[in-house]
């Protein structure tokens, strides 16, 4: 029997040395799963609300696991999920917090797969997954929300398009992060690391534009495959919405100049990847940008999608981007996050799992990129919260993988 016979939160904590929740999910039969919820920083004005990890504990003990514990099988997810929001009762789980919804929704996947004896992607993907593997794309350079006095651009991202396996991509991508750091060092620029391990010198994205080209190239040379590299804007954060314009360091761009301005970089750099390049209310702006340079790059909404059916249904009729970010704490639910991909895929946009900036050792986002057959996942390029996603796609590549 599957049937959830208890579960139990408790506070933990995450890289950022904030509390968030945990949870596990215990079956009649014995089986056992344990997930963690991530956090972000620079996060969506319309994610799923995240409360404070002790109310959002106090509040799922009290609406969600009555309703679960004897009631609900592990195996059924959409009837876990479903059950987490009805007893939410809101649209966005303001009541139980969607770190007690996501916690809750993947520790009962697991505890699905512990009582089958399968790896989390074949029991969320089914038995003829795992022969595809996603594209890793790892965070080497950042400053916006997740670093300060460093890069206006939230994250530079390599993106070892080339790469023959996942084990391959992954090591490559700590090599460019390396690479990123000797030259760094023989311009005598310090730098610290940001919340997601990626180096923040204190310098302007034009330097590091250079830096990083510079360093993917190498590495493409050392490993004999193309590497090339992409952007998360984060744009939302730059945008004034009085003065109508994005702040950079030393600048500030019109919406218009801002358009101009990413689609002449996708073309300098050859990029292969651009996020949220644009504030996340502008569906008009990305539409804009995505019939300039969507033949040629990736356009991917985060804060503008924020893992929302609804949101991506909107964007998918404007034609704003050609990919979706996928983040399962936006949302609340794994549930939710499938339909995401799968819409999106339906429509021709690439879903790109990811992580958050805030993070834990737990390693789902690599079991639902597998499983859902995801061409990119986003989740770093080091730092042990990161390394646990990427080593994990690793053994899952290998076969070797006993989640
Ligand atoms: C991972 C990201 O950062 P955060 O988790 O802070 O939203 C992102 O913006 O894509
Ligand atoms: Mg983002």
């Amino acid at each position: 029997m599957t049937l959830v016979s208890e579960v139990r939160l408790r506070q933990i904590l995450d890289s950022r040395g904030n509390r968030t929740v945990e949870a596990d999910v215990v079956t009649e039969s014995g089986g056992f799963g344990r997930a963690a919820a991530p956090s972000g920083a620079s996060t969506g004005e319309y994610e799923a609300i995240e409360l404070d990890p002790s109310e959002a504990i106090a509040s799922a003990r009290e609406h969600a696991v009555p309703r679960l514990e004897g009631s609900v099988f592990v195996g059924d997810q959409r009837d876990v999920d479903r059950t987490l929001r009805a007893a939410d009762g809101t649209d966005d789980f303001s009541e139980i917090g969607a770190n007690s919804a996501v916690a809750i929704s993947m520790a009962a996947a697991k505890a699905a797969a512990d009582v089958i004896g399968a790896p989390l992607y074949q029991h969320l993907g089914g038995a003829f997954r795992g022969e595809e593997f996603p594209t890793p794309l790892g965070n080497v350079v950042g400053g916006g929300e997740h670093a300060a006095d460093a890069t206006a651009i939230q994250e530079f991202l390599s993106v070892p398009v080339g790469a023959p396996s996942v084990q391959d991509a992954v090591f490559a991508n700590a090599a460019v992060h390396s690479a990123v750091h000797d030259l760094l060092d023989e311009r005598d620029i310090a730098a610290g690391k940001g919340d997601e391990g990626a180096w923040a010198p204190s310098i302007d994205d034009d330097e590091a534009f250079e830096i990083v080209a510079e360093a993917t190239d190498t590495v493409a040379d050392e490993f004999g495959f193309d590497v090339r590299f992409g952007l998360d804007v984060a744009a939302s954060e730059m945008y004034d919405d009085d003065a109508e314009e994005y702040a950079y360091r030393d600048t500030t761009r019109s919406t218009d100049e801002q358009i101009d301005y990413i689609a002449d970089l996708v073309d300098e750099y050859d990029l292969a990847y651009v996020e949220d390049p644009l504030d996340e209310n502008d569906y008009e702006g990305f539409a804009e940008l995505t019939q300039r340079v969507g033949d040629r790059t990736l356009v991917c909404g985060d804060d503008l999608f924020v893992t929302n059916v609804e949101r991506l249904r909107a964007g998918i009729e404007q034609g704003a981007g050609n990919s979706i970010l996928v983040k399962p704490n936006q949302i609340g639910t794994l549930s939710d996050a499938v339909d995401a991909v799968e819409l999106a895929v339906e429509s021709g946009y690439e879903p790109v799992i990811s992580h958050r900036s805030g993070e834990t050792e737990d390693t789902t986002i690599a079991h639902l990129a597998v499983a859902t057959g995801a061409p990119y996942i986003k989740t770093g390029a080091v730092g042990g919260e990161r390394t646990a996603k990427l080593n994990e796609l690793i053994r899952i590549e290998q076969n070797v993988s006993r989640l």
